[in-house]
């Protein structure tokens, strides 16, 4: 049986975008499909919001093909996709009271005063603004006015939404909020969001569905789950939540060495004696008295978390450990690491996930 095959909502292939010399994107394949929240995780200058532009028609791409459903809307004009874009500073018509600006793209369309009120007054529902219609955008607060951006865009009925930042001029409480008041409505939509934003913990805490970007490239996209207990290189592990990284050596098929020791591990499918790099989350390393420990080290600092305390530990090798502890440690003392076969996350060198597909399925070629 086959299985059926679901024609994704968006997609990228091999798409560029050049500024004269300027590769801002470099061959990047999108998949998006419908009634999922996607995030562009990525650092400053990274291409996420050039993806949204080429997704939303304010830019064109110099190479390769962006498909709707199916069809090739390289060209199509902006107002002929069903795609909205919410803006970091919201872009709000200041001149216009809340109910005004959510109905602006409806009057746009030439609905009939009707169709525009019920429209607008179901959107303002939605983001809990019912009670704000009248009220101008200068007497209405910056997490508010964030939802009079969003209910503006969503009063277009788009099929996607785009994110564009939106949250990051929010305090980190009201940032919080918004978090789950986003995720719950798309949820409660149905509709395709993309989210852009920089930051990792709020990329794990709403999506679906993570693109991770750096240097106008896509270096690993998959779930949450997967992307933070899987990343599939340095940069991705780095930049999603805090990670140790050391080097070391795959022995053979579940042993592992680093900090000069061996180490049982879950990992099989690489070449004997290939080096690698070596990840363990700092709340996945456990210290206790230095006979127990599967690595000896000696804390050399910490600091106080709120919830935890994150402990900087030296090994017998000089590799330093981050440590995630619920209890205080004292420095310059001897203590081990304790960590579970299952903890360790084996990294091959500078591989792209193309290169790492295809050298698997080599392989998998090989038996
Ligand atoms: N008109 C332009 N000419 C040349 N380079 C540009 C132009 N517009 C953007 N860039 C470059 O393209 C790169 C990607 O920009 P983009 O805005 O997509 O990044 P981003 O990941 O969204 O960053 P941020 O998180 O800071 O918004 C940046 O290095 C930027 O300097």
């Amino acid at each position: 049986m086959t299985e059926e095959t679901v024609q994704p909502l968006i997609e990228f292939k091999n798409v560029s975008l050049d500024y004269g010399e300027t590769k801002v994107l470099k061959k990047v394949d999108l998949e998006i499909e419908e009634g999922k929240f996607y995030t562009l995780l990525g650092p400053s200058g990274s291409g996420k919001s050039t993806i949204l532009s080429l997704i939303s028609g304010r830019l064109q791409p110099t190479g390769g093909d962006i498909l709707i459903e199916g069809k090739n809307v390289n060209s199509l004009p902006s107002n002929q996709r069903k795609v909205n874009t919410v803006f970091q500073n919201y872009a709000l018509f200041p001149n216009m009271n809340v109910y005004d600006n959510v109905a602006f793209g409806p009057s746009i369309k030439g609905f009939s005063k009707k169709k525009i009120d019920q429209l607008v007054k179901s959107m303002l529902k939605l983001v809990k603004l019912d009670d704000f219609s009248d009220r101008e955008i200068s007497e209405i607060s910056g997490g508010q006015q964030q939802r009079v951006a969003i209910a503006r865009a969503l009063a277009n009925q788009p099929k996607v939404l785009l994110l564009d930042e939106p949250l990051s001029a929010l305090d980190y409480k009201l940032r919080k909020e918004m978090q789950s008041e986003l995720r719950e409505l798309q949820q409660r939509l149905g509709i395709t969001f993309i989210f852009v934003t920089h930051d990792q913990e709020e990329a794990l805490a709403m999506s679906d569905w993570i693109f991770v970007i750096n240097d106008g490239k896509v270096e690993q996209s998959g779930s949450p789950v997967d992307i933070y207990d899987e990343p599939i290189n340095h940069f991705v592990a780095n930049f999603i939540g805090e990670a140790n990284i050391v080097p070391g050596v795959m022995k053979e098929d579940y042993l592992v060495s680093f900090a000069g020791k061996d180490f049982k591990n879950v990992d099989a499918g690489m070449r004997t004696n290939e080096r690698v790099e070596v990840v363990i989350r700092p709340e996945d390393l456990d210290i206790v008295v230095p006979s127990r420990g599967k690595l000896q080290v000696t804390i050399e600092d910490q600091s106080f978390r709120g919830d935890s305390y994150e402990i900087t530990a030296i090994d017998d090798a000089g590799n330093e450990w981050a440590v995630q502890a619920t209890n205080p440690a004292k420095i310059g003392q001897r203590r081990g690491l304790k960590f579970d076969p299952e903890d360790i996350h084996i990294m091959r060198l500078n591989e792209s996930e193309e290169d790492f597909d295809a050298r698997l399925e080599s392989y998998e070629g090989e038996d």
